[in-house]
């Protein structure tokens, strides 16, 4: 597909135009589409010269991304406890743009994870901190995408469970460290690192946890971070793909989880906002994005079970415009991405906005990408559970296979073969690597 895909002077139309309401909500709504504007407007000029716009400049973003692996601004200091956190944000991001760090990066990569890994299981933010869950899923992402034998080894499950059952709450939720604040993140990171470190769904750690998500489920449809909280992008992609994991949907309401979900879509600046009300921002490409795949493999999923099948074979959101609002708002010409037009470049919006990109171009294996602009512009997949590539998160279940730490005790109303059966990812997998644990 050549150019952009949207009339930008038809679409204005779609722009905020309620002259009799002016709330502080609707004053930044009216700016940041005027921003938008600006871009699309100069996009459209240029394209009359060059029909292959928007351009990618993935060699910038790489660029940016090998300088933050060595070298971060003062800016960064604040994320002293999340270096892990920016180790997987690099490679994820490297990930996209088919850009391999050489073996000697990698080892030295993985010698700083061994020192974040923490005496009493799962990983700190950085050497010597305590243990957390979110450094934790971090940390296991960016073994995992590393994919070596000596990545994988670094993980340590029979730590991993240990530090599991340390966050764990009776009802199944988990907090996020020892004493620390209970959310629906808490469930995705443990179910995620539990996952891919050969811990099955059946295990007694997470009985209750599914029925425990089902409760952040909100009014509007989405999930809150916990019970009675406001429905939000980043909760409700963990909600829904913990539930995915666990292979339990029973207990929430997909039809208004969807509905809410696509409703997040902006329609004048093609990209997502994170909850009612709020802006457009780049990282809810991957949030909002990766939800609604997400919801849609649950819905086909549930449908087998009701003895009727649904075959979804379309993304229910505008995929073009979600790559427009990424290509033409959120990069810098010098490399790195960010929320909107405006904002500075960082790891976070680099990652999760060229984790949506992936999202909005690779949706079914078994079909072309679909991808604007440039065809050089195709990034690459990513699993929408656990968004690294489809293939790291193959090697991960097979490496946990062969090195298992679980016993049969462990696990819920369930045998060792059945247990067994599901881990093993080839079996029932669909076409679609991005969907291999279903
Ligand atoms: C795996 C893992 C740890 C996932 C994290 C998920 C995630 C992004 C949660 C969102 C957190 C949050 C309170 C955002 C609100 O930001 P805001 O009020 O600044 O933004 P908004 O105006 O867009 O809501
Ligand atoms: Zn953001």
């Amino acid at each position: 597909m050549e150019g952009h895909t949207r009339n930008f002077t038809e679409i204005k139309s779609a722009k905020f135009d309620d002259e009799n309401l002016e709330t502080l909500t609707s004053i930044e709504q009216i700016k940041v589409e005027n921003l938008v504007e600006k871009c699309f407007d100069r996009i459209e000029q240029l394209s009359s010269m060059d029909n292959t716009l928007p351009y990618f400049y993935r060699k910038e973003h790489i660029r940016f991304l090998e300088r933050c692996l060595r070298f971060l601004s003062t800016g960064y200091e604040c994320l002293d406890a999340s270096r892990t956190w920016l180790v997987y944000w690099i490679l994820q991001s490297a990930h996209c743009l088919n850009f391999k760090f050489s073996y000697e990066v990698l080892g030295d990569v993985i010698h700083f994870l061994k020192k974040c890994r923490c005496p009493s299981g799962g990983f700190a933010g950085g050497p010597s901190q305590l243990p957390h869950l979110a450094p934790t899923y971090a940390a296991v992402l960016s073994l995992c995408l590393i994919e070596t034998d000596e990545a994988l080894e670094a993980i340590d499950p029979e730590g991993i469970k240990k530090f599991l059952w340390s966050v764990r709450e009776e009802n199944g939720a988990f907090r996020m460290h020892v004493d620390g604040e209970i959310d629906v993140r808490g469930a995705y990171c443990a179910i995620t690192v539990g996952r891919l470190s050969g811990i099955s769904p059946q295990n007694k750690l997470f009985e209750g946890t599914a029925n425990w998500i089902a409760k952040c489920q909100t009014y509007e449809g989405g999930f809150g971070g916990s019970p009675n909280l406001e429905a939000h992008g980043g909760y409700s992609f963990c909600g829904a793909a913990a539930l995915a994991l666990l292979n339990d949907v029973s207990t929430v309401n997909l039809k208004s989880l969807l509905r809410w979900a696509v409703y997040r879509q902006m329609r004048y600046e093609g990209g997502f906002q994170g909850r009612t009300n709020k802006l457009v921002d780049g990282c809810y490409s991957f949030w909002m994005g990766s939800l609604v795949h997400v919801i849609q493999m649950l819905i086909e999923k549930n449908s087998c079970h009701d003895g009727y099948t649904i075959n979804i074979d379309e993304l229910m959101f505008h995929r073009e415009a979600l790559q427009e609002y990424i290509l033409i708002c959120c990069q810098k010409p010098h490399g790195g991405l960010i929320d909107k037009p405006g904002k500075p470049e960082d790891l976070y919006h680099t990652c999760y906005t060229l984790s949506g990109l992936s999202i909005a171009q690779n949706f079914n294996s078994t079909k072309q990408p679909i991808v604007i602009g440039n065809p050089d512009n195709e990034v690459l997949p990513t699993h929408p559970l656990y968004n690294i590539a489809p293939k790291a998160v193959m090697k991960a279940y097979f490496y946990a296979q062969q090195h298992p730490i679980e016993s049969e005790e462990d696990l819920v109303g369930c045998t060792k073969n059945q247990h067994n059966d599901e881990q093993n990812p080839a079996n029932g997998q669909k076409e679609n690597e991005g969907n291999a644990d279903q």
